[in-house]
């Protein structure tokens, strides 16, 4: 069974920026998606997530919305509170934002779990808003790990990192797909660990069309 299907989908704010697309995902993969600064990538795993409503066409997926989750970058967030990675982990996963936002109260020892699968624990009441871009990135790549999600979307977490924290954050994904059958969407624009570890690259061309390519 398919994990993710689109019928003629089209997505954008009010015209259609991308599309129309018919694609098929299986559960399990590592997609990688690439394509030029502006394109839509982000829109696309917006509609996805379920934050935009398609222009035309629609998408469903064979699991609940509740096991998808959202890595936002670090440069969308706000958080100039005294608020430590603890305290972070401890808003819980969130879906969407504003009254979408569906949040769970994770215990101490999901936090302490998560945040060792990314390798954050010895930072855990250091002041989240001290950590380096990369280090934060990591921090909600771990928060979106409570609640044993099957699907991960990340967008561009690797553009604040080095080139050794990049690999390491597509060694926790690798590891995440492997160990749990996680399914990873992450937008990452000439990495090389991505290109690598990837099953599939959703690949986004100039002439706005989409095509998954290299399927495993
Ligand atoms: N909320 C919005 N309302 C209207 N237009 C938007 C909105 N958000 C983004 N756009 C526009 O939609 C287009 C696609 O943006 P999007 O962020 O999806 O591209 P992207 O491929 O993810 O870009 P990048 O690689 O630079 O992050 C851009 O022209 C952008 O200005």
């Amino acid at each position: 069974m398919m994990l993710l299907t689109t019928q003629n989908l089209e997505v954008g704010y009010d015209k259609t920026l991308l599309g129309p697309m018919d694609l098929d995902f299986e559960p399990g993969h590592f997609v990688l998606v690439e394509g030029p600064n502006g394109i839509g990538k982000s829109t696309l795993l917006h509609t996805f997530m379920g934050l935009l409503e398609p222009i035309r066409g629609s998408y469903e997926w064979s699991v609940p919305q509740s096991e998808l989750r959202f890595v936002p970058q670090t440069r969308t967030l706000d958080v100039l509170l005294p608020a430590t990675v603890n305290d972070v982990m401890g808003t819980g996963f969130q879906r969407g934002s504003g009254w979408q936002a569906l949040r769970s109260s994770p215990n101490k020892a999901d936090i302490k779990r998560a945040l060792e699968m990314v390798e954050m624990d010895r930072f855990r009441h250091h002041l989240f808003r001290e950590l380096s871009e990369g280090q934060k990135q990591l921090v909600l790549l771990g928060r979106a790990l409570l609640g044993d999600p099957s699907v991960l979307i990340l967008d561009e977490p690797s553009a604040s990192m080095d080139p050794e924290r990049e690999q390491l954050a597509v060694e926790i994904l690798v590891r995440q797909r492997n160990e749990f059958g996680r399914t990873i969407f992450m937008i990452a624009h000439g990495s090389q660990p991505a290109q690598a570890a990837s099953d599939c690259t959703l690949r986004i061309y100039r002439d706005r069309t989409v095509h998954l390519e290299k399927c495993s």
